[in-house]
Order: C-alpha cells, then sequence, then structure tokens
C-alpha cells in the first residue's frame, strides 16, 4: 500500500517514481516521497489554523493556477512544449564576475566540491552583465546560496521576469502554484500538516535524489528556490555535484558510459497525480537523453541520470540497464564527498545549475511547522554530449 503521506496530500511536488502494478492496472509508489508536498486538503488560501503564511501570496491555489482534475489524457490545461532555442547567458559573461562580485561581497564555500554562500549581492538589482554572470557563477559553484535578498518580497512576477531571462518558465505538470502564477513552483507543507508519522511508517528515509523534470525535451538550466516559511530546524536541501561524479569515474567506465543514452519519463508522476484525484495540466511525456551530458558554458561534463526519473538505458537489455543504473544512483547517492546541504534561513535564495547536479529534499522537521518556498525554473537547451577526452 502506497504510504498514507501520498494519499492524504492532494500533489506532490517533489518528482516521485512509481511502479506500474501489473496485475492491479494501478500504480504503486516504488521510491519515496520527498518532503517536498503541496498540501491542498488541509490547506487553501491560507486558512491554516496552527501558524499563518509570511507569503499568503504564495500559498497553492487550484482555481487561480487553472488547475484541473483530470481523468484521462484528453482534457489538459497546456499543449506539448515545443521545440525552442535556448540561449546560455553565461557564455557571455566575464569570469572575473566584476559586476555579480564587487567589491565588499563575501563569497565562502560551503565545502571543497560544491556550494558557495553569498553574502551583500541583491539580485533583485543586477545589470544584465551581472546576470550573465550569475549563471556562470552558478555552473561553476553548482549551487549558490544568497543570503538576505528581496525576492519573496517582490511581486510575483517581478520573480518571474528576472528568472525568465534565462530561458521560458517551465510549468510543472503536477505541482501547486500560486494564484494567477501557473509558472512558479512551489514546495508547501503547512503547519498543521502531520503526515510524516504516516510517512515514516512506510519508509525508512526521505531522500530522493532528482535533477528537476529531466523528462522534458529542454529541461531547466540555472534555476532559482527561494524560502517563503522555514521551521525552526531542519528542513535543508542536498545537493550533489554530477560533473565530479563523473570525474570520480575511472578512464575506462567514462568511456563505457560515452554514448548511452537512457530514457528519461514523466509518465508515472502524472499517473500517480491522477490516482491522488489531483492534477496534470499537460499529455505527460518521456525524453531520450545521453548519460554524460555537457555544460553549454563550462563545457564540463556531468552525469545525467537519477532514480526519480531515469527508467531505462537504450539499447540494454532490463538486467543490463538497471545493473548500471542501480551503480550510478548508488553512486550519486553515496558520495557524500561531493555533496553539500543549503540551511535555509529567511531571505536565502538559492541558484544551482539543474544540468550538472542533483539534489534532495530533506523531511527532517517536528511537525507543526510550515515550510514553504518557490521555484522558478527557466528551461534551457536540450541536453547533448561532448566526446570523452583523456586528462
Ligand atoms: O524541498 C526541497 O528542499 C527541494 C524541493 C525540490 O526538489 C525542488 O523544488 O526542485
Ligand atoms: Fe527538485
Amino acid at each position: 500500500m502506497a504510504p498514507a503521506l501520498i494519499e492524504s496530500n492532494a500533489d506532490a511536488v517533489a518528482e516521485q517514481t512509481f511502479q506500474k502494478d501489473k496485475n492491479q492496472g494501478s500504480y504503486k509508489e516504488a521510491f519515496s516521497q520527498s518532503s517536498a508536498t503541496t498540501n491542498y486538503d488541509t490547506e487553501i488560501n491560507g486558512s491554516d489554523t496552527v501558524e499563518p503564511a509570511k507569503y499568503p501570496n504564495y500559498l497553492p491555489s487550484r482555481n487561480g493556477s487553472q488547475l484541473i482534475v483530470v481523468k484521462d489524457w484528453d482534457d489538459v490545461t497546456y499543449p506539448p512544449y515545443e521545440p525552442f532555442d535556448a540561449y546560455e547567458h553565461g557564455r557571455d559573461a566575464d569570469p572575473s564576475f566584476p559586476n555579480l562580485l564587487k567589491e565588499g561581497v563575501e563569497v565562502k564555500d560551503i565545502t571543497a566540491n560544491i556550494g558557495a554562500e553569498v553574502h551583500g549581492v541583491q539580485l533583485s538589482k543586477l545589470n544584465r552583465a551581472g546576470q550573465d554572470e550569475l549563471a556562470l557563477f552558478a555552473a561553476q559553484k553548482k549551487l549558490v546560496a544568497f543570503r538576505n535578498q528581496d525576492f519573496a518580497s517582490l511581486p510575483i512576477q517581478e520573480a518571474l521576469d528576472f528568472a525568465e531571462y534565462y530561458g521560458p518558465s517551465h510549468i510543472h505538470q503536477t505541482s501547486g502554484a500560486p494564484k494567477g502564477f501557473p509558472r512558479v513552483h512551489l514546495v508547501h507543507r503547512s503547519a498543521n500538516d502531520t503526515t510524516s508519522k504516516d510517512f515514516f511508517e512506510e519508509r525508512t528515509n526521505s531522500i530522493t535524489w532528482h535533477t528537476d523534470v529531466s523528462f522534458e525535451m529542454q529541461p531547466p538550466g540555472t534555476t532559482f528556490l527561494y524560502v517563503l516559511d522555514v521551521p525552526k530546524a531542519g528542513g535543508d536541501t542536498l545537493f550533489g555535484n554530477m560533473a565530479v561524479a563523473y570525474q570520480r569515474l575511472s578512464p575506462e567506465f567514462k568511456k563505457r558510459l560515452h554514448g548511452l543514452k537512457a530514457v528519461h519519463s514523466g509518465h508515472e508522476q502524472a499517473q500517480a497525480s491522477i490516482a491522488r484525484g489531483s492534477v496534470v495540466r499537460r499529455t505527460p511525456v518521456s525524453n531520450v537523453h545521453p548519460i554524460v551530458r555537457t555544460h553549454p558554458a563550462t563545457g564540463e561534463k556531468a552525469l545525467y541520470v537519477n532514480p526519480q526519473f531515469t527508467r531505462r538505458i537504450v539499447g540494454f537489455k532490463k538486467e543490463e540497464s538497471d545493473y548500471l543504473l542501480k551503480f550510478l544512483f548508488d553512486h550519486i547517492a553515496l558520495s557524500a564527498d561531493l555533496q553539500a546541504r543549503v540551511k535555509w534561513e529567511a531571505g536565502t535564495v538559492v541558484v544551482w545549475d539543474n544540468r550538472v547536479t542533483a539534489h534532495s529534499a530533506i523531511l527532517d522537521w517536528q511537525d507543526g511547522q510550515r515550510r514553504h518556498l518557490a521555484r522558478l525554473t527557466p528551461r534551457a537547451e536540450r541536453p547533448f554530449e561532448t566526446p570523452f577526452e583523456e586528462k
């Protein structure tokens, strides 16, 4: 049986993987749902009795975001995505970052392999050159936590306009959105939500490594996540450096991975949403991407597979594919030496590059506290690969 957490939440923001139960013709959850859930059932538009949201304009709304409940694939809100020419602003950046990291700005690496924390920059005030530098800086550091930002207090449209410099927003197929802003992806667990207990009745941990919506033909690149309400302790987000994960492999193993492609599927996430009586906004898709992708600004190669959406290596038999993917997923999950966790505090905006990282929410905070974040998700180029190079 699926954990009660799934059943009591109308929508799951974090991507999930479900397995088809062939006998029943229904979908069963096969992997953990992360802590990132949007709960329509217990709270709509701020009717929470425990602790009001600091940013009620960012609470999930069904009507405002034109969500509809669909029972089959005929009745969807948005048409399929068409290919578009992505422009990589990181390529235009001055690598000495004169507009982003002006004198007095403090940059502290979070770990040796991934992440930086920055004080003294106001993202919303960056000029275009500074925005270009931000794309390159995020690609190099993989994730950057900017503290004391005004993003959450800006009109939502202004925050969206800032992010859309990097590419057209992704509209999530199942997640919640604030009223009138379907292009904002919400991560929300209300203060009166007590379903984590049920979750851990069924699961030993909540870690769900993924890269966002990798099933799309043109998945996101530079991505923004900012905090609205945060628990007193816990609710951190884990990030892993997938370029270092690639570099760690032996030359012979890397050579074998080059040229391989894998199927990434969004079908199960959509089906699971329908099974919960929730929403699907677009006909679900699968896409094939290279297992090693190259970053368009840095030229760096990175592993591009994740346990939430990557299903099968093209051309391999099932057992071969399962075996290799299990190794890669374990490699990503176990390599704490290429990971960092972001501790959210009021005013934090994390900018990360979804092309060269994986991440996971962590469900560990005490019930009775709201956790509420918003994600802006510009879409980028179709993943591509460049040949293996002997180092
Ligand atoms: O809730 C979190 O910490 C992360 C959620 C997430 O995976 C996302 O917004 O892409
Ligand atoms: Fe995510």
